[in-house]
């Protein structure tokens, strides 16, 4: 399974197509509509998320509710394209007129010099527009099929927020999945613990205030995965791997820990490693869980626990220094609009994207066109290792 998204931020829409998703998988655009509402919010965001109410559009694959086996195709409308048609329509200018408003001024911290250099663009807007995170509505829609599969199949994933400029949330390991969800989705920073999540609302008014951007720490939660999903054989069978480079491909991600993650360097081996314990109804388990639910680039049964870092937002109301591509003159950045803090936001988007990678290392595992034959060996398999 895999999918694709296109789409420019000020454009018509963005779309999504997965490929290889099996059929009779029950599928409504509600699933995804909620996963979509849920990234719009969060304290932090500009003006953009006010414009835009993102709501899916089937286009392809689903009929009465069930997958067909053939391609989704899910449409997202931007709101905003009707403020930028002259700028962003798809026809080509009229001879002798000039574009209005070329982009000529680079952002630090974006895709804006490196892209226009590799493809050539000596208007910006023909990099910023795709580089933008707006494209993670797309990936979103993608993650929320991936996850009604997951559910179908008693594997659920949550995403939450752990630390904002350095306000860290307290861990809460005992807390159910469905105390996580709904503690996420009841806070305004998408955080588990009531009282950091206000220090971190606080912490991105003040950054607000002061024209400056602000990151933190993201996590997914994930339950019911059975072991061995990922293989050992290959670099790019490991499950892990995979999930690191979807996480670190999230726009503004600069890093991913598993489990106890960086932590592990400044311990002993005996502080890092889970150990193997049996029960007759539970089968193996690990003692504890510090490496977050991977060994050998394989599931161990047990929670997975991953965290990405996302940096500050680049564009900044206390403008940075650049460069006109055009004069070669030094500027400073000044702005119209941008996001304070989108961590909360980003959030959201990891459980997604860690939900695909997880969907598709089952498919890879259980390489069934109809959705009940892939449930049934999924459950003959977890049969199977409970009594290993
Ligand atoms: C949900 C979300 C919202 C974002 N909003 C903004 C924004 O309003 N302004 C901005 O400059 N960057 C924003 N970013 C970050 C940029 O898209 C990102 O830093 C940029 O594309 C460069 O990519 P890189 O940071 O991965 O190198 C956002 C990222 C995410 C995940
Ligand atoms: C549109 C979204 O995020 C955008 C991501 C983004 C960026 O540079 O990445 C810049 C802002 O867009 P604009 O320049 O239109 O204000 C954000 O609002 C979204 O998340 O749906």
């Amino acid at each position: 399974m895999r999918y694709l998204t296109a789409g420019e931020s000020h454009g018509k829409q963005l779309t999504t197509i997965i490929e290889g998703l099996p059929a009779q998988l029950p599928l409504t655009k509600e699933n995804i509509n909620e996963s979509l509402l849920r990234r719009q919010k969060g304290h932090g965001r500009g003006k953009r998320m006010q414009i835009e109410k993102d709501l899916v559009e089937i286009a392809g694959g689903v009929r009465h509710g069930y997958t067909l086996g053939s391609p989704i195709a899910m449409v997202i409308h931007n709101d905003d394209f009707k403020h930028w048609e002259d700028i962003m329509g798809e026809d080509p200018f009229p001879e002798g007129q000039k574009i209005r408003r070329t982009v000529t001024r680079p952002r630090p911290g974006h895709a804006d010099l490196n892209g226009a250099m590799k493809y050539g663009h000596r208007d910006i807007r023909n990099v910023l527009e795709r580089s933008s995170a707006r494209e993670t509505a797309a990936r979103v829609a993608a993650g929320a099929v991936a996850k009604t599969l997951l559910a179908e199949l008693d594997i659920q994933v949550v995403g939450y927020v752990r630390e904002i400029a350095g306000i860290k949330a307290q861990d809460k390991p005992n807390l159910t999945m469905e105390e996580r969800k709904r503690i996420s989705e009841q806070s305004p920073v998408h955080c588990l613990d009531e009282n950091a999540g206000r220090q971190m609302m606080d912490a991105i008014d003040q950054a607000k205030k002061e024209g400056d951007s602000i990151g933190g720490v993201c996590e997914v939660y994930v339950e019911g995965m059975p072991a061995g999903v990922g293989s050992y054989v290959h670099y790019d069978r490991k499950l892990d791997g995979r999930i690191a480079g979807s996480v670190a491909s999230i726009n503004a991600f600069k890093g991913v820990e598993f489990g106890i993650g960086f932590e592990a360097a400044r311990r002993n081996g005996s502080e890092v490693h889970d150990e193997i314990a049996w029960e007759k109804e539970r089968g193996y388990y690990r003692k504890t869980n510090r490496l977050g639910g991977f060994e050998g680039g394989m599931t161990t049964g047990m929670p997975i626990v991953v965290k990405g870092v996302m940096k500050p937002i680049p564009t900044l109301y206390k403008p940075l220094q650049s460069v006109d591509i055009d004069s070669k003159e030094p500027f400073s950045a000044s702005i119209e609009r941008s996001d304070a803090c989108a961590v909360p936001a980003a959030s959201v988007v990891m459980e997604h994207v860690v939900a695909f990678e997880l969907a598709k290392g089952l498919l890879e595992q259980f390489p069934h066109d109809q959705f009940p034959k892939l449930k049934e060996a999924l459950e003959s398999y977890r049969k199977e290792i409970r009594d290993f």
